[in-house]
């Protein structure tokens, strides 16, 4: 949790108190249903929650933004997310059961009350949403083609609606068609552990 508050230091009590009960719930629900690399869930508050915060060094979702989380797994970047921004609306999408299933427990369990929760393909899905961020689910021209639909253009934010996601290593190919309208950021300019080196966070404009 210390991890957290380090670099989230506006956190309230009701926050750092949801943010500690994540270890707890994923140590369980991965025992079960793997959302998690065995081997990493001892690396969870790094690896998965502040790594998903890195969106939060970007922007600062304002009251009201709607933001959906293609490809959630257990919940990553949206549960995260979630804690930190009570005041936006997420819908954390992903199209196998079993983990929406780890997705909506470990929601419930910290009483987020700002989730929900959707079993579906992303080519299937209607609604439309402010935001949609994404982590190691497919390429970014990939990711477009799918949601390219489901986000409305404009918007209340520092950055303008689009596409945000969590990406690592070589990513020029996959944001060549799209240069006129990425920003990228080196997440170790925020967080200093060395997992971060190489790791960026993305924003499209549609
Ligand atoms: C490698 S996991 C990443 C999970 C999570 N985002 C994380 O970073 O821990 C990729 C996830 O994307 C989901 N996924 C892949 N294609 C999808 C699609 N077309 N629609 C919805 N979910 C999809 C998979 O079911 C899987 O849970």
């Amino acid at each position: 949790m210390e991890q957290i508050a380090q670099y989230f230091p506006e956190l309230t009590q009701a926050q750092r108190d949801q943010f500690a009960q994540l270890e707890p719930l994923y140590r369980l629900w991965n025992s079960q249903i793997n959302v998690i690399s065995r081997k990493d869930i001892d690396n969870l508050m790094i690896h998965h929650v502040l790594h998903s915060l890195a969106i939060a060094k970007v922007v600062q979702f304002a009251k009201g933004t709607t933001i959906m989380d293609i490809g959630t797994g257990g919940g990553f970047p949206g549960i995260p997310l979630a804690i930190l921004f009570p005041n936006c609306k997420f819908t954390l999408v992903d199209s196998i059961a079993k983990k929406t299933k780890v997705t909506s427990e470990v929601a419930k369990a910290v009483g987020l009350h700002n989730v929900e929760v959707i079993t579906a393909r992303a080519e299937d899905l209607k609604q439309e949403w402010d935001f949609v961020v994404s982590r190691a689910v497919a390429p970014v021209p990939k990711l477009m083609a799918w949601v390219e639909k489901n986000i409305h253009p404009g918007g209340i934010n520092n950055l303008p609606n689009g596409l945000i996601c969590l990406k690592g290593g070589d990513i020029k190919e996959e944001l060549k068609p799209y240069h006129k309208w990425a920003t990228k950021w080196n997440i170790d300019d925020f967080f200093e552990d060395d997992y971060f080196v190489e790791k960026y966070v993305i924003h499209i404009e549609v």
